[in-house]
Parts: structure tokens; C-alpha cells; sequence
């Protein structure tokens, strides 16, 4: 066909919704129409989603392009960026721009989306007082934060909270001003937001609740803000993010109908005839939606339409969203607010810092709330909007698996496999397991050829581990390229590159490292999770707090499991020195909860094996002494033997020194087990000499050994110096363990690190007297932020609860 015949087809607007529809009509009717787009911004299509990511450092601006010059040439597109459109002339069919561009149409689409809702408070009109909507924002927000410190956000919903994370993470201090009581209403319950909360607070997100700004204070720049109950708030910048209004002022003078957007039909058709309006911008059936899978449906609509196609109207959509903020996951979908209609069942793990929610109406699944664990979101979504029968599957919809089968099963694998074709991964696209696995069979190699080829991932990229999970299940495995070692299967990254990003990017949870350094499993694995948990710890030893959930069961529960399913409780019991008084105490409690061994360990302590998970708390509790840590990799035991208090032999006190350095370094987070010992003489009764850092008494001073060890691979300790005094002992201690503590991988004994970094090494490392006192003062300053867990639980109703039996299934 020439192109004088094509029909001439113009949209206002060049965003996600409007361009993607345009990439329909071409798919549907290449040569049908002569296209001319208008684009208020002056950049081609850009991935708006991903603004939130580029402020959070997780994308650069010229990722987010999603149709770039070339595409809008090669699709012979007339384009005129940075030209608002500002006439419609409905009787003459043409639209005028800005510039004076004027552009026939036979069929008109409008585009245009929606602008930030400003409050309209005195002062809103001051210099750094702004919206987040596009790149212009988004450049300002990062401008604002190298001049400035203290940013306010006014909003604590989905766009709210991910301009907070990104505000944070360019070193501001960031307050989120929230007018309900608790966070994200329009998409959690309030037990997930306040979790959820809890969780950004830890990130170091501030929060004032229940409050009514009532103006902005300042010069000709903001200074702060003033609230309805009289208090105030200094900020360098304000955010405003109190939800959107779609833009309706161009169709409005325009004669076209307007509501809260402007009113369409099934098929997308305004009241004027042909023009149409699909997007943010566009109200159907009385909503305006303002997230993309959505948009993305109606656009779908309107290019069958415009293609002359004859297919089914829009009817509407269900929707789910997941807040994009690295280190939380929180998914909502659905109608997930109680009523009389509906039954909700709940479960919360406060050690897993999860809670799911699903909401039943009639046998059938209208919503659910996930935080912590989102894994079970797609295939909820799914069920949400099949609308299918769910009697009797309740509880297996809760738990994620079948009632009564183990969670070993439960792996993404195992589920994506089970997944039936139709079933939704990317949600922003609407793109199933089916067409994925097509394409993947049809040759798609990459996450990046999926995208290309169905769009899956390529909005909000939550979906990206799901589509990774399905190329690596319905693959061809590795095209030979080499593949670089990781530390898990997980990521290609080594220690040293994670350690090093998590310090100069400044992640701080291990859902960010893991967000941020693109790891191909949303959730990690039970490799990375627990390392990632110990170098943040490690690095960030005043801010990070230990993320339970990536312990292993037994740190977890603060005792070691046995074969039985009971566990072992080994109270702490310095240098292996106890008092009459202890040991009725132990006696009484152990018979108390009839526990059925109590041993002596090799390293000098009491065990009582056999106790039941729901008598750990009351077990402590009446022990009254701290954790002796016999589960984690930390500071084990220090084992003494007599020393010259009552030894003939004994030069020193090995049992004092033993002691000392047990309350010196209890508690202290470690990448394996540390166990240590002190001996009085060379005899050597302690067996310091296969101990991860054995001090042994000689005349006039002390030995210090390091890298032993009396496992499965017997080692002996290499002599790492000699000291004269108790005090050079603990400097060289607390230096040679923080050197391990930052040089180690994770779950590296001691023995095995010395080895593979050799003794000259750390020597070199630890001699220079500056450099020890500088590791010593940072080792102080991790252990004042430590505390006794067994302490922590028995004083936290919370914590408690969970070693209740299930706990949390409300029905
Ligand atoms: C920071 C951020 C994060 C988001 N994250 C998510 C997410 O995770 N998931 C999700 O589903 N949604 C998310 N959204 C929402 C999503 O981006 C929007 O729903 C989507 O972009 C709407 O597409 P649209 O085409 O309707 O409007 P837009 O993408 O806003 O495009 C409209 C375009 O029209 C232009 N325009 C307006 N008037 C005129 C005129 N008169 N002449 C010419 N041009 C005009 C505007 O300048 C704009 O470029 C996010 C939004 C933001 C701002
Ligand atoms: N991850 C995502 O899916 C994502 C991310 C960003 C934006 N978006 C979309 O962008 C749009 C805008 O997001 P949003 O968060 O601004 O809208 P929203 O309507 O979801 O949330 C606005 C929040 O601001 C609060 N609020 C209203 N008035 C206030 C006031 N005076 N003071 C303090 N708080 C007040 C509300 O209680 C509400 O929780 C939405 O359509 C959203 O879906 C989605
Ligand atoms: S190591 Fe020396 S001091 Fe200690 S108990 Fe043995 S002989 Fe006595
Ligand atoms: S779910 Fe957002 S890109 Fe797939």
C-alpha cells in the first residue's frame, strides 16, 4: 500500500501504555496507518517503573530506554518529542502542539497518562518541593541530594516508599510522612504494613504516622514542613507522593467526556468518535488504574480495535502490585480486606519475618498479602484471576505446598514445573508459563532474548528469577560460554566482589544484595543467604540487623536440633569454671523438664540433650545464665586446664585468662566456629595447640598459636607470637579474630583460611602495631552492639511465641 492511502493514526502522549499499544497496531496492521506521535518529555519511551530503581542505584537512565530513536525511524514514525499537544479540533480531525505542529488524524489516541497529585498547601510552590513522575524528578532528587541532607516524603504508598529507598540510598536523611496509621493501605492489611514498616526502619527509613501537613515552611526554598497538630519538620527537599490524577485537561477543553479520566468504553472509545484514549489517563467502568499490567490489557484491546480486528471488549482488570524497594518483599493482590462476605486465613512467622494472607469469597480466591516470602505470589494471582474453585485447598494455598508434604519440595524449581501453562509469571505483561517455555524451546538462550521476544520482565523486572528459573528448567544449560565460579549457584560473584560491592554501594540487607547484584533466585539460597547475613553483619556491625531467616535452623532456635527433633541446651559457663549454686540450678532444671541426658562437652561444658522445642524459653529462664552458643559460628569455648592457682606446674593463670577472654569475646559473630584454650605451662593440659587460637604460658609470658584445630583434619596451631602480659594477649586476640572475621568466606574455619592465605600473610598483617589496635578498636565496637539471645527471646512475647507449636493460623 503507498503511503498517501495509510489512514493517519496520532497519539498524544509517548509513554508506556500509548507506545505500547502503538507496537500492537504495527504487530496487527504494519501497513494501515502512518503513524505520528507527540511526547511532552523530550526522550523516547521510557520505562517509568524503573525510575524508582535508577534513584536506588539499581538501573542508569539509559537502561530504562524501551523504544529508542532508531525504533520510532525504523517504524517510520513521525515523532515530536518535548511538544505538548494543546488543541484537539474534534469537527476538523487535527491536533495542534505547542510549537505550532499541526497533525490530522482519522483515528486519535489519547496517552497521556497522569501527573503527581500536589497538595495544594501554602508553600507547595517553593523551590525543592516536587513530585515523582519522571526523569526531570527523578535528575532533581539526585541533584538535591548532593547539596542537601534531610528529605521529607509526604505519602507512605508505593511511590512514596520506593522515592524514600532511593532517597536513602543517595545518603539522605529521609522522613516518610504517612496521614493513615499505617503504611501502603490502598495494598496491605495492617499486620504486613506494620511488618513491613519495621523492616524500612531498619534500613533507616524514619516515619511520622497520622500526620496532616499543613504547609511548607521556608524561603524561597523549602525548608520544612508544619503539621495540622502544630509540630514541625526540617527538610531540604519534599517529595510529594500522594497518589496521581490522570491527565484530563487536554480532552477536557476538548469537548471529550471526562470523569476522574477520561470515560471510555469496552473499547477503549471516548465519546467523540474515533478517538480513543487507553493508559493511566483513560476511566472505565469508574477506574482509573494506575499500574501497567492493566494499562497494557487495554492497550492490547485497542490495537485489535484499530486493526479492525473483531475481538472481545476490556472488561477490566484484577490487579497486583509488589513494592519495589530492595530488601523487602511484599506482594498484594486482589480484594484483601476482610468482610462480611469473606474468610481470611493468616499465618505470621515472626523468626521468618513472614506473613501471608489469602481471602476466600464464595470457594474462591479474591486476594492475598504477602511480605517476606513472595514466592507463592504468580501462582496466587493466577488463581485470584481464574476465579477457580478452591474448596478444600485452602490451607495447601496458605502454606504454599500440599498439607502434610514436606517443604523440601517447595523448591522454585519444583514449583515452576508444576506450574500449570496458563498461569501468569509476568504479571505487568500478562506473558503465562506457556509462552515463556515457547520461547525458550524456539531458542531463547537469555533472560534478555525472553524479554525481547515476549516482554516478560521487561516492566517492573519482578518477574526476571522466574523467567530465569524457567530458561535454566526448560533449557539447553550453559552455551559453553565459561561460566565464572560464584560462592552459589545463585550468582557469579566471588566473596571478595560481594563484600567489596556491599561496602561501596552501601547495601545493607541481604534482599538488597541480593536485588542489587542481580542474583538469578529472588530468595537466595541456603549457601548465600546465611554468608551474605554474616558479611553484612560484619561490615555494617552498628546498623545491620542479623536476619534470623538466613540462619541455619539451629542459630535460629538458638540450640542445637537433635536426631529426635528435641535440642540441646548448653548454658555459658566461663573458662569451664562453675559454683555449687550453678550446678543445683542445672540439676533442678533438668529434672524439672525430665531431661533425659546431661553430659559434659569436650570443651568443658554441660549439655542437657532432649529438651522439647516449647520448654527452650522456660528452660533459660530458669537457668538464668547467658547462651553458651553451642549452635553457631561464634565463640564457642574457651577450655582451661588448672593454671597456677592450684597446679604446681603452672606459671600463669591460665584459668583467669581463659575466663577474660571468654566474656571479652562471647556473642561475637564469626565466618566458622571458633573454639579457644589457655594452659598454664608448656605441658599444654589444655590442648591450646589444636584450638582455632590456643594460648599457652611459658616463663615471663604467653604463646599465642593460631589455625589448630582437632576435627575431622587434625592441625596443629602455628605460632603466631609471643607477648608478655595478659593484656598484649587480648590485643593480639581480638586483632587475629576481626582479621578473620573481614578476610574469611563464610563457613572457612580458621585452620582452612591460614592455610589458604598463609601464617606470613596475617603475621604481616597483624604486626604493625597501629593496624592491630585499629582491628581490635572495630572488634569493640561489633561486640557492643551484641546481645544474649536466649535473654532476648525470654524477655520478647513475640519471639516467644514462636517456640509455641504452629503457631499464627488463624481460619
Ligand atoms: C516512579 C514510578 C514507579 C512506578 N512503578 C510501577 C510498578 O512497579 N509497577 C507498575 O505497574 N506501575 C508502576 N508505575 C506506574 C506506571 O509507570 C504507569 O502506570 C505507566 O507509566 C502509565 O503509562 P501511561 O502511558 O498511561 O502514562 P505515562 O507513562 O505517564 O505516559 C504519558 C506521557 O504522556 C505525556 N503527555 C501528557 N500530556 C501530553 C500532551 N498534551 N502532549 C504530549 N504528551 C503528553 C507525558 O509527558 C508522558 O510522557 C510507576 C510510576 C512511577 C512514577
Ligand atoms: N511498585 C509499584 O507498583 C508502584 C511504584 C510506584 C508507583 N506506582 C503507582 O504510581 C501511582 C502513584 O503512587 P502513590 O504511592 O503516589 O499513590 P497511592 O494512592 O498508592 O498512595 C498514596 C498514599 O499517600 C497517602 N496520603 C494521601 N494524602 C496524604 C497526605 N496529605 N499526607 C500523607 N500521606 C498522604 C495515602 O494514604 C496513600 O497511602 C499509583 O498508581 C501507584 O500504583 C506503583
Ligand atoms: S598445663 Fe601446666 S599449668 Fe596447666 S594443668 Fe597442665 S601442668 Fe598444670
Ligand atoms: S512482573 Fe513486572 S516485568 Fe514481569
Amino acid at each position: 500500500m503507498n503511503m498517501r492511502e495509510k489512514k493517519k493514526l496520532v497519539m498524544v502522549g509517548n509513554g508506556m501504555a500509548g507506545v505500547r499499544t502503538i507496537e500492537h497496531v504495527l504487530k496487527l496492521a504494519p501497513d494501515t496507518y502512518e503513524i505520528t506521535i507527540f511526547g511532552a518529555e523530550p526522550y523516547p519511551n521510557y520505562n517509568r517503573i524503573m525510575l524508582s530503581s535508577v534513584l536506588a542505584g539499581g538501573a542508569d537512565m539509559q537502561e530504562i530506554v524501551i523504544n529508542d530513536w532508531d525504533w520510532y525511524t525504523e517504524n517510520h514514525i513521525h515523532l515530536h518529542t518535548g511538544d505538548a499537544v494543546t488543541v484537539i479540533d474534534t469537527t476538523n480531525r487535527y491536533v495542534m502542539s505547542e510549537s505550532g505542529v499541526r497533525a490530522p488524524y482519522d483515528a486519535l489516541i489519547l496517552a497521556t497518562g497522569s501527573n503527581p497529585f500536589m497538595l495544594p498547601l501554602p508553600g507547595a510552590n517553593k523551590e525543592g518541593v516536587i513530585g515523582f513522575r519522571d526523569i526531570h524528578d527523578c535528575n532533581l532528587m539526585m541533584e538535591a541530594s548532593k547539596k542537601y541532607s534531610k528529605a521529607a516524603v509526604i505519602g507512605g504508598g508505593l511511590l512514596g516508599l520506593e522515592a524514600a529507598r532511593g532517597l536513602l540510598h543517595l545518603g539522605m536523611d529521609v522522613s516518610v510522612i504517612h496521614i493513615n496509621s499505617y503504611l501502603m493501605e490502598r495494598q496491605l492489611d495492617e499486620p504486613a504494613a506494620k511488618l513491613l514498616q519495621k523492616e524500612l526502619e531498619a534500613q533507616g527509613m524514619k516515619f511520622l504516622m497520622q500526620k496532616q501537613t499543613s504547609g511548607i515552611v521556608g524561603g524561597r526554598r523549602a525548608e520544612g514542613l508544619q503539621f495540622a497538630d502544630g509540630t514541625e519538620l526540617s527538610a531540604d527537599l519534599i517529595v510529594m507522593a500522594v497518589g496521581i490524577k490522570p491527565n484530563i485537561e487536554l480532552a477536557k477543553s476538548s469537548g471529550i467526556e471526562v470523569g476522574r479520566g477520561i470515560i471510555v468504553n469496552d473499547y477503549l472509545e471516548t465519546s467523540i468518535p474515533e478517538i480513543y484514549a487507553v493508559g493511566e489517563c483513560a476511566e472505565h467502568r469508574g477506574i482509573a488504574y494506575g499500574l501497567v499490567a492493566p494499562l497494557y490489557e487495554q492497550g492490547n484491546v485497542l490495537a485489535k480495535r484499530l486493526a479492525g480486528l473483531d475481538a472481545p471488549g476490556y472488561e477490566g482488570s484484577v490487579t497486583s502490585t509488589k513494592l519495589k524497594v530492595s530488601g523487602v518483599d511484599v506482594f498484594s493482590a486482589g480484594y484483601f480486606n476482610e468482610s462480611p462476605q469473606t474468610r481470611s486465613l493468616r499465618i505470621q512467622d515472626d523468626i521468618e519475618g513472614t506473613y501471608k494472607k489469602i481471602v476466600l469469597q464464595d470457594d474462591r480466591l479474591v486476594g492475598a498479602v504477602l511480605f517476606g516470602d513472595i514466592s507463592d505470589g504468580a501462582e496466587l494471582f493466577s488463581k485470584i484471576k481464574s476465579g477457580e474453585c478452591v474448596a478444600g485447598k485452602e490451607k495447601e494455598l496458605l502454606l504454599g505446598y500440599p498439607a502434610g508434604q514436606p517443604a523440601g519440595g517447595n523448591s522454585q524449581s519444583a514449583r515452576l514445573e508444576a506450574m500449570a501453562n496458563d498461569e501468569i509469571i509476568c504479571g505487568c505483561n500478562g506473558v503465562t508459563k506457556g509462552t515463556i517455555v515457547d520461547a525458550v524451546r524456539n531458542g531463547c538462550s537469555s533472560v534478555g532474548e525472553i524479554k525481547s521476544c515476549t516482554k516478560a520482565s521487561g516492566s517492573c523486572g519482578g518477574c526476571k528469577p522466574l523467567v530465569a528459573g524457567l530458561l535454566e528448567l526448560y533449557g539447553d544449560g550453559p552455551s559453553g560460554e565459561p561460566v565464572k565460579e560464584g560462592i552459589c549457584g545463585c550468582t557469579t560473584l566471588s566473596r571478595d566482589e560481594i563484600v567489596e560491592s556491599i561496602k561501596t554501594m552501601g547495601l545493607k540487607s541481604v534482599k538488597e544484595v541480593i536485588h542489587v547484584l542481580d542474583w538469578n533466585q529472588p530468595e537466595g539460597c541456603s549457601k548465600c543467604r546465611p554468608s551474605l547475613n554474616y558479611y553484612l553483619g560484619m561490615i555494617w556491625p552498628t546498623e545491620y540487623r542479623d536476619e534470623k531467616e538466613s540462619r541455619f535452623a539451629n542459630e535460629r532456635y538458638h540450640a542445637n536440633i537433635q536426631k529426635d527433633g528435641t535440642f540441646s541446651v548448653v548454658p555459658r559457663i566461663y573458662g569451664g569454671v562453675t559454683s555449687p549454686a550453678d550446678l543445683k540450678r542445672i540439676a533442678e532444671v533438668a529434672e524439672k523438664y525430665e531431661v533425659p541426658m546431661v553430659k559434659f562437652t569436650g570443651g568443658q561444658r554441660i549439655d542437657l540433650l532432649g529438651v522439647k522445642k516449647d520448654d527452650l524459653p522456660k528452660v533459660w529462664e530458669e537457668l538464668d545464665m547467658p547462651s553458651g552458643h553451642a549452635y553457631g559460628k561464634t565463640l564457642r569455648t574457651v577450655k582451661t586446664c588448672v593454671g597456677s592457682t592450684f597446679c604446681r606446674f603452672g606459671t600463669q593463670d591460665s584459668i583467669s585468662m581463659g575466663i577474660r577472654l571468654e566474656k571479652a569475646f562471647e556473642r561475637l559473630n564469626t565466618p566458622g566456629k571458633v573454639k579457644l584454650a589457655v594452659s598454664g605451662c608448656p605441658r599444654n593440659c589444655a590442648e591450646a595447640t589444636i584450638k582455632d587460637l590456643g594460648v599457652v604460658a611459658i616463663d615471663g609470658g604467653w604463646e599465642i598459636y593460631v589455625g589448630g584445630n582437632g576435627g575431622v583434619k587434625v592441625r596443629a596451631a602455628d605460632l603466631l607470637c609471643t607477648v608478655k602480659s595478659e593484656d598484649e594477649v587480648m590485643e593480639w586476640t581480638a586483632a587475629y579474630l576481626q582479621y578473620y572475621r573481614e578476610q574469611a568466606s563464610w563457613n572457612e574455619r580458621t585452620a582452612q583460611w591460614l592455610e589458604r592465605v598463609g601464617l606470613d600473610t596475617i603475621k604481616a598483617a597483624l604486626s604493625d602495631a597501629e593496624e592491630r589496635q585499629a582491628l581490635a578498636e572495630r572488634i569493640k565496637e561489633t561486640l557492643s552492639h551484641t546481645t544474649d539471645p536466649w535473654k532476648e527471646i525470654i524477655e520478647n512475647k513475640e519471639l516467644r511465641k514462636n517456640f509455641e507449636s504452629l503457631q499464627g493460623v488463624q481460619v
